[in-house]
């Protein structure tokens, strides 16, 4: 198969998200419902959907960097919109309490995925005032722009609270690198209660947006202290990859797409990808290599329904990660500012 290449190279762009491969249950954790707001806000679907779909279609960088958002806020403290509390100003950055955006793995999480979020969220208010928290809003978007990207639909269950904090300190080990082990992987996931289906599915997301050089670049020069690239990847993705990242001097606002194929379509290609030595980085490719997930990459590169559905599946157990109910949480009025 001829990937077509060279990749465009766009400027910073972002997105979160990831599926799941059938097989193991997560276990049971606070109970969602489909009808949560079946009666203090039962157009809630609607007024997001109302606010995603011109978003999608006026910039569709949002669309990647909501997915990714959803994800790096399951992956700390559960899905409870702990990611959406925005940094301090003033009073000396010294003083100031860190956040979860405030570390590193964060940064580039795109203002516009944040701007999108709250724009849903401030009309659900107009309409539902005090009734819907900004962790169901982001679940719900994150739904929408699978979809709009051509991805599969899935109903969302509602019922999470937001969170009363947001803490630098707990972002640390709760997100898998770049450069990850499958093991790591494994056990990053196998902590939030998912199964090595839900890490090559929610995987699957990187059939979509775009990432930094940095986060792949020690693949094209000096794989492992060797002087070469990485030999796994194909020798005209290397070629096309170092056209956009140089080794020194490149600019840090660079970034080339995950699917080198179908860049913004949300498809399986993802996975023939990997089995095509095209994956961009090394936790990508690693899925491939690894005997437990190899077989998992190969299912769902067959079959696209059979990958929409795992992501379904897997989009519903990461949604339920350590879901916060009744007064351990809030229902925040603005996502980026706790109610007190
Ligand atoms: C399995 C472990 C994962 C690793 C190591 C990982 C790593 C990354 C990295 C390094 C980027 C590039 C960020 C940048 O340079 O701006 C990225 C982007 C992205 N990730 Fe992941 N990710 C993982 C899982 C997931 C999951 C589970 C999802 C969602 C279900 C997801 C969705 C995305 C999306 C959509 C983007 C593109 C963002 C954009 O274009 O704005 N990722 N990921
Ligand atoms: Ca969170
Ligand atoms: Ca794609």
């Amino acid at each position: 198969r001829e990937a077509p290449l060279p990749l465009p190279v766009a400027q910073a762009a972002v997105a979160a998200g990831a599926a799941a491969v059938g097989g193991r249950r997560a276990p049971v954790r606070h109970e969602l419902s489909l009808y949560f707001y079946a009666k203090t806000c039962p157009g809630v679907d609607q007024i997001v959907g109302n606010v995603t779909a011109p978003r999608f279609r006026d910039d569709p960088a949002a669309g990647p960097a909501v997915l990714r958002l959803f994800y790096h806020d399951c992956f700390v403290e559960g899905c409870d919109a702990s990611i959406l509390i925005a940094p301090t100003t003033g009073g000396g950055a010294a003083a100031r309490p860190r956040v979860e955006r405030d570390v590193d793995d964060n940064r580039n999480l795109p203002q516009e995925a944040f701007d999108t979020v709250e724009m849903a969220k401030a009309a659900v208010e107009k309409s539902c005032p005090g009734v819907v928290t900004c962790a169901d809003v982001l679940a719900l978007a994150a739904r929408d722009f699978v979809h709009l990207a051509g991805g599969p639909y899935y109903a969302v269950k509602k019922g999470r609270k937001d969170s009363k904090v947001s803490l630098a300190g707990k972002v640390r080990g709760s997100l898998p690198r770049a450069n990850s082990t499958v093991d790591e992987l494994l056990r990053v996931f196998a902590s939030k209660g998912l199964g090595v289906g839900d890490l090559v599915a929610l995987s699957g997301a990187h059939t979509v947006g775009f990432a930094h050089c940095a986060h792949f670049v020690g693949r094209l020069y000096d794989f492992g202290g060797t002087r070469q690239a990485d030999p796994v990847m194909d020798a005209r993705l290397v070629k096309a990859l170092r056209m956009s990242c140089p080794s020194t001097g490149g600019s840090a606002r660079v970034v080339v797409p995950f699917d080198v194929s179908t860049p913004f379509q949300f498809d399986h290609a993802y996975y023939a990808n990997l089995q095509a030595r095209l994956g961009l980085l090394a936790s990508d490719q690693a899925l491939f290599l690894d005997a437990r997930t190899r077989p998992l990459v190969q299912d769902l590169a067959a079959d696209k329904n059979r990958f929409f559905q795992a992501f379904a599946a897997s989009m519903d157990r990461m949604g339920s990660v350590h879901v916060k109910k009744g007064r351990k949480g809030e229902v925040r009025r603005v996502c980026s500012q706790h109610l007190s």
